[in-house]
């Protein structure tokens, strides 16, 4: 079914779910979390689900959106700013400066019914109008609104503009304010104004990278589109936005929390018989044990305290090629260790190497920069690369879109050693001088496939060429990722040393033997009884439902909430507190099952969960194999269901049956026949004419082992055809 038939479906049913609030019997009980709470009579029954979705999900914790009700809201009384956000700000989308941005003890979502322009829009774009917010300090309601409700916003598309920014700081955060909310459907973005924010802007008219469903933001340029990336939120300071106030909350500091980690499962050992394939010359060999790698004390200590005992195949082979210093290409099965794999070697280096220790200073130069495509897989990896370098002085920083600026400038001055970033983020500090790159000898791309695609592959290559980024021969150049098409692969060349080394534990582009994946043939009006009747069954194990678009997930969660099943949502249409406060809430049990866009199907590590149901499949199958890598990780088991309608999916028959022969799971009858009647000549394994790499795409390969063995073996690749 096309997004139109769900406008069709959608829009009934969202207005019908607007939660008219009732102050009176929806405030907040004593915690601020009306979940589950038991309706007072049965009319309230009827209207609580969207409720609870609503104050579950973030959406209402303890804010008031858009809201005409302003005398209302102040009643409330005004607390704010847990973690400092929201604090001294006014909200309102028209001009209202009197409702507050309230975080804390009452939970509530307000949402005024209006006949005008915005709210109409507002609905039909769904139900999840959030009330706009401007700078309390700047506040000027008479001037363009910086942040209209979304459907407000889209509304009046357009109208859209910034008020004089107040200093430096001030203009950054302004021009970075894309926002997922405003990146919407607009044009290639330009730099207004302000041009120091040049860098990360599209110059070519490409946007930023990220994950495109079906509804999600294209923007053109370049003459082939490219993405408004939703997993950034188009942060980047490419077009005028509102002002992004939001600073998250500092992680826990003791040891116990920064060690915390959940158990390998029953299949770790069972690694070790996944075959795997070192391409490129002079390969070192693999290491069998931690204490072959030969760190120092510390990181040895930190490996203990983490809960390692055992290195993954990707670890066995991935630390001694970077601890020798080589460019790598490693291909690794989702939940596999990959992010270890390149952080040991990294820190062991530094730690031999030395680092300056960190200290104020208006520009920092890090020796390794990070990079992921989305906010809460930056957020993950520095923190596993704080847990490693704990007790050095080595200092690791985050910072990515979708927060305060400033805040991300604040973090960097103290010292940096390790920066994990988004680009977009990373770009507009880069423009701001807050980085320098002369002192950069990594550079790594965690999901380097999504990476290096059109939508991120133009920021990526604007980062290399930067003023004072070593060039590749005078860097050390690391990708990872599950999977690796071969054209990608090729776009890599550009960033690696030509004697790169090319790993492949298992088939590249291959889904994690420890997911039991079965596909249903479900017609998409059937879906949602389908869904309810297998979360029913599974209880209160942790669940991830991929939707396509953002507007389903909200419809999605909304539903499931009404069905009594607790319920958040991960997309880039939620500010980033609601998504962290999303995911904080799935990771804690709180929230069971999590709804969520291709925004969440890329390298979390979230413990237990167990099983990830596509209710919608993804355009390709590499979002396939990391959507369902979700679950089982690191060796533990998990179960992985999707829905495949015939109407839409067909496209996806032929990799789908590959990828599950591949992972040795039953391919059902019905799925053969599909593939076999949409039969591509040439067909190896995937949409969209690219194909899973077998192997690295320069053909060579040096080693075919075992992971539990090293070895070398003569290569044959040639470097120049290569190059
Ligand atoms: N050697 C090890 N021993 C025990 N646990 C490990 C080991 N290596 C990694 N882990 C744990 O396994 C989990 C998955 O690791 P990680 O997130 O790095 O996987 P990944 O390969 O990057 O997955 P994805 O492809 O989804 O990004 C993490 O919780 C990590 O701490």
């Amino acid at each position: 079914m096309g997004d139109e038939d769900w406008e069709a479906e959608i829009n009934p049913h969202m207005s019908s779910y607007v939660p008219i609030f009732d102050k009176d019997r929806y405030s907040s009980g004593e915690n601020g979390d009306n979940f589950n709470r038991a309706p007072a009579s049965s009319s309230e029954m009827d209207d609580r689900p969207r409720r609870d979705y609503f104050m579950k999900s973030g959406f209402a914790s303890g804010r008031n959106f858009g809201n005409r009700d302003a005398g209302e809201s102040n009643k409330r009384g005004n607390t704010s700013a847990m973690g400092g956000f929201g604090a001294g700000k006014s909200f309102g989308n028209r001009g209202f400066s009197n409702s507050k941005f309230e975080d804390g003890d009452s939970s509530c979502f307000w949402r005024e019914s209006s006949n005008d322009c915005e709210d109409n829009q507002t609905r039909n774009r769904g139900f999840s109008k959030r009330g706009g917010y401007r700078d309390g300090s700047n506040s000027d309601t008479s001037g363009p609104s910086r942040r209209g409700g979304r459907g407000s916003f889209r509304g009046c598309r357009g109208g859209f503009g910034l008020g004089s920014p107040s200093n430096e700081l001030d203009q950054d955060e302004c021009m970075q304010r894309t926002g997922g909310l405003f990146g919407s459907r607009r044009p290639a973005l330009s730099g207004t104004g302000n041009g120091d924010t040049s860098q990360s802007r599209s110059g070519s008219g490409s946007g930023r990278g990220g994950y495109k469903g079906l509804n999600e933001e294209v923007i053109t340029g370049s003459g082939k589109n490219s993405w408004k990336s939703e997993a950034e939120g188009g942060e980047s300071g490419d077009t005028q936005g509102p002002k992004v106030t939001y600073i998250p909350p500092p992680p826990p500091e003791d040891e116990d929390s920064i060690f915390a980690h959940y158990q390998t499962g029953i299949n770790f050992d069972k690694y070790d018989t996944i075959l795997v394939e070192v391409s490129g010359h002079d390969a070192p060999p693999a290491i069998l044990t931690f204490e072959e790698a030969n760190l120092c004390q510390t990181l040895s200590n930190n490996i203990a305290k983490a809960g390692y005992t055992k290195l993954t195949p990707v670890q066995k082979y991935s630390i001694p090629i970077i601890l020798a210093g080589r460019d790598l290409m490693a291909c690794a099965q989702t939940g596999s260790g990959k992010t270890a794999a390149f952080l040991l070697p990294i820190l062991a280096h530094m730690m031999r190497d030395g680092v300056t220790a960190s200290r104020f200073k208006e520009l920092q130069e890090p020796e390794c920069i990070i990079v992921a495509p989305t906010r809460e897989l930056v957020n993950q990896i520095y923190l596993e690369a704080r847990k490693f370098s704990f007790g050095t002085c080595i200092r690791a920083v985050v910072i990515y879109g979708g927060t305060q600026l400033g805040h991300s400038i604040r973090q960097i001055v103290q010292g940096c050693n390790i920066l994990c970033a988004t680009p977009g983020r990373l770009m507009d500090i880069i423009g701001k001088e807050k980085i320098g790159l002369k002192q950069i000898k990594y550079l790594v791309l965690d999901e380097a496939d999504r990476m290096l695609d059109m939508g991120f592959g133009p920021e990526m290559k604007k980062l290399i060429s930067c003023p004072g980024m070593p060039s590749k021969e005078q860097r050390q150049t690391l990708m990872f990722s599950a999977t690796f098409p071969e054209e990608i692969q090729r776009l890599a060349a550009e960033f690696l040393r030509s004697n790169y080394l090319f790993v492949a534990v298992g088939q590249v582009g291959g889904a994690c033997r420890d997911v039991q994946q079965t596909i249903l043939q479900v017609g998409q009006f059937s879906k949602r009884e389908k869904l309810v009747e297998i979360l029913r069954n599974i209880g209160d194990e942790r669940t991830m439902v991929f939707v396509e678009t953002k507007k389903k997930a909200d419809f999605i969660a909304t539903f499931l909430c009404q069905e009594k099943i607790s319920t958040t949502s991960i997309h880039g249409d939620r500010e980033q507190r609601e998504r962290e406060q999303a995911l904080g809430d799935f990771r804690s049990g709180k929230c069971p099952v999590l709804v969520a866009t291709s925004v969440a199907a890329r390298g979390l590590d979230i413990e237990n969960v167990q099983h990830v149901i596509n209710f919608d499949l993804p355009s390709t199958i590499d979002e396939y194999v990391h959507r369902i890598g979700r679950t089982g990780r690191c060796g533990n088991t998990g179960r992985a269901i999707s829905f495949f309608d015939p109407e839409s999916d067909n496209h996806l028959a032929q990799p789908l049956v590959k990828v599950l022969s591949d992972a040795q799971q039953d391919v059902p009858a019905w799925l053969e026949e599909i593939a076999f009647s949409t039969y591509i000549p040439g067909f190896s394994g995937s949409t969209r004419g690219s194909v899973f790499a077998s192997v690295d795409t320069r053909k060579g390969k040096s080693t075919l082992n075992t992971a539990g063995f090293s070895s070398q073996a003569p290569n044959p690749v040639d470097d120049e055809s290569w190059d």
